[in-house]
Parts: structure tokens; C-alpha cells; sequence
């Protein structure tokens, strides 16, 4: 733990006078729905506390104004609805370090369609992309939409992962529903990885399981018991940033691990301490919005000790 941790530490840039806004990240979010707005709210805001420069959201006309209401600090696109959604976001990949891909996006046919073309411009542009919660059901419709695209993480909890692993690797679904024990939870990661073509894969859970294919960590920093919902997209939200600071730091600074394995595990440890942070103070209360608060402190106790 302690090592990867380390690695971690490595990507960080440091805070100096000498840069100007954005240097640091600019990242996107694309998803935010009539029915789920705090989704993209927690990965937007999670990002900018991790210490992205600014966070973008993309979202449908409804959602727009309600996420916006919620910070002053996200800039917020109503476009995901538009006949133009694929060109709208497409302006402003050139600008982007990184695309988050799914929270709160829901699974309505035309905004799928519109996130199949957002992806398709992204991977031609080489922009990293996480994909979590709809776009990881999308991906199980249309996996090839991913697959070999070295810069992609996906982030599935254990629902999202058995849909994933019965579309890509034809598990058997008997298994999919049963809690799989340590070493089966190592194989399966591993193995969804591999038949994506070396995408990085977070299995969240007890303890999360990320793979790129060729190596699996485990992450099992203290969490807390306290299951509401949004941690995951805090996950994936912070992933985000961290993803372009490993790319940008490259192997040299990572180590053994591939750059997004190490951002990867960097997420999940920083989600788990915010929770375990949040927990300590609000107990069985806590809810999402305790653990963004937490992001600053927990991650100075993880990468700035
Ligand atoms: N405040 C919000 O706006 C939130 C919106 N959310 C959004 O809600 C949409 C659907 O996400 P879901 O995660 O519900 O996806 P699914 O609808 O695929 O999840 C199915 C169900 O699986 C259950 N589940 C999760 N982990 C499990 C486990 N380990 N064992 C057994 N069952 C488990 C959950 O209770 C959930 O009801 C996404 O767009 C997501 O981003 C969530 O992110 C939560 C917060
Ligand atoms: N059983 C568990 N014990 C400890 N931590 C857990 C457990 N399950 C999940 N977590 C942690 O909670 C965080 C979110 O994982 P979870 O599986 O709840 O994602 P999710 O279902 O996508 O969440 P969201 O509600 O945001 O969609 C991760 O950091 C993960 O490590
Ligand atoms: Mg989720």
C-alpha cells in the first residue's frame, strides 16, 4: 500500500507561482439528467478538490440550472439533450486533459447515442476518458466502443461489473450474482481487462481491484461502513485529475505500474480515507457531501505527508 501510495506522490504537481490556470487540469464531465444531478455535481466538484483548475459539465437542458445552483465553481453546458451534443463537446476536447464519462447520465436511447459519439471524438483526439455508472452500461451494450483504448478507466461497482464481464467475457451469470472471494475477484479484473484490449478496470467494493490487464493492485485503505449513494462518483470525479497527472508524469515517475494503474489506486485510496474521515465526524449520517468536504484534508494526510 505504503509504495503505490508513494507512486501516487510521484504524478502530484506542485504548487508554484510559475503556472497559469488550467496548467493543472481541465476536466469534463458528461452526464447530469431530469433524474440525477448530484451524480455529475460530486465528480465535477470532486475534481476541482483533488486540484483540477476547472471542471467542466455537460449535461441536459433540465439538469443545467440545478447543477449550476449547486456551485458557483463548475461551468455548466446544457447540451447533452441537443441535436448538436457531439459537435458542442467536440469544441472543447482540444481544451480538455480528461473526460469523465457516466454519472448520472441515465440510459435514455438519444443521449446514448449522443455519449457513443462524445467518446468515438474523444479517442481520436487521445483525450483520457473514465467511464463510470450509464456510460459503463452503454459499454456493455457496445463494448467495442472502447475496447483497446489504452487511455480509458473503467470504473464499475459490483452490478455495473458482472453486466460488463457477461457482455465482454461471457461469464456465467450464476457467478456474476455471487460475492466472488479474493483470488476470483483478482482473475476477474484481470481478465475483463484483457479482453478490452488493456483497459484499466476499478472493481469497487470491500476492497476495490483495479487491472490493466498485465497487473493487478488492490486498494484497502480503511473506508467505513456507510454505503450512500455518490462515493462512487467522487471516485471517478477525482480520477479524473489524478489520470492526467499520472499520463502527464509518464512511466518514469509511476514505476512498475502503468500511469492510470497508479492514478487508479490513488482514486480509490483517496475516496476510501475521505469516507473513513467523513465517518469518524458524522457517523451513520454521512453522506456524500461530508466526504467531498474531507477531500482536501484526506488528501494532504495521503500525498502531502
Ligand atoms: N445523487 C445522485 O444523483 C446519484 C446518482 N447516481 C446515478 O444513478 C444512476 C444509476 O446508478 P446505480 O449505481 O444505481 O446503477 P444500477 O442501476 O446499475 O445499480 C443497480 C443496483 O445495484 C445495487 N448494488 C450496488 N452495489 C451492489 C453490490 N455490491 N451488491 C449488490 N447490489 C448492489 C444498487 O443498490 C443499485 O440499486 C447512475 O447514473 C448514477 O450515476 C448514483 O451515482 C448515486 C448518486
Ligand atoms: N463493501 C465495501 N466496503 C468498503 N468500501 C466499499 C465497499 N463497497 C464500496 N466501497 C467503496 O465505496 C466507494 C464507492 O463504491 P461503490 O461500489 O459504492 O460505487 P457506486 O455504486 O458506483 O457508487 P455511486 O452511488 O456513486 O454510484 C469506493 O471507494 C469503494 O472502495
Ligand atoms: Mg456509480
Amino acid at each position: 500500500m505504503e509504495n503505490t501510495l508513494q507512486l501516487v506522490r510521484n504524478v502530484v504537481p506542485s504548487l508554484t507561482t510559475k503556472k497559469h490556470k488550467g496548467q493543472d487540469g481541465r476536466i469534463g464531465v458528461v452526464g447530469g439528467c431530469r433524474e440525477y444531478t448530484g451524480a455529475p455535481y460530486f465528480a465535477a466538484i470532486s475534481a476541482l478538490k483533488v486540484g483540477a483548475d476547472l471542471s467542466h459539465v455537460f449535461c441536459t437542458q433540465e439538469a443545467a440550472p440545478v447543477i449550476k445552483s449547486y456551485s458557483p465553481e463548475l461551468i455548466v453546458h446544457p447540451v447533452l439533450d441537443s441535436p448538436d451534443a457531439v459537435r458542442d463537446v467536440e469544441q472543447w476536447l482540444p481544451r480538455l486533459h480528461a473526460l469523465v464519462v457516466g454519472p448520472g447520465l441515465g440510459r435514455d436511447d438519444a443521449l446514448l447515442e449522443n455519449v457513443k459519439g462524445i467518446l468515438e471524438a474523444s479517442k481520436a483526439r487521445g483525450v483520457p476518458v473514465v467511464i463510470d455508472a450509464d456510460g459503463l452500461w452503454l459499454i456493455a451494450q457496445q463494448p467495442a466502443l472502447i475496447q483497446g483504448y489504452r487511455k480509458a478507466v473503467l470504473t464499475p461497482n459490483h452490478v455495473e461489473f458482472g453486466r460488463l464481464s457477461e457482455a465482454v467475457v461471457s461469464q456465467p451469470a450464476t457467478q456474476l450474482g455471487a460475492p466472488l472471494d479474493g483470488g476470483d475477484r483478482h482473475g476477474a479484473v484481470l481478465r475483463l481487462s484483457q479482453a478490452l484490449g488493456n483497459v484499466t478496470v476499478v472493481q469497487k467494493g470491500e476492497q476495490d481491484v483495479i487491472s490493466d490487464g498485465e497487473q493487478v493492485l488492490v486498494c484497502s485503505q480503511e473506508g467505513s461502513g456507510r454505503r450512500c449513494g455518490g462515493q462512487g462518483d467522487l471516485l471517478s470525479g477525482s480520477l479524473g485529475v489524478l489520470a492526467h497527472w499520472a499520463l502527464r508524469a509518464g512511466p518514469g515517475k509511476t514505476g512498475g505500474p502503468s500511469p492510470l494503474l497508479v492514478a487508479a489506486f490513488g482514486a480509490c485510496a483517496l475516496t476510501r480515507q475521505c469516507s473513513q474521515q467523513a465517518f469518524q465526524k458524522h457517523g451513520r449520517a454521512t453522506t456524500t457531501s461530508d466526504m467531498v468536504t474531507e477531500v482536501g484534508p484526506a488528501f494532504r494526510r495521503l500525498f502531502e505527508a
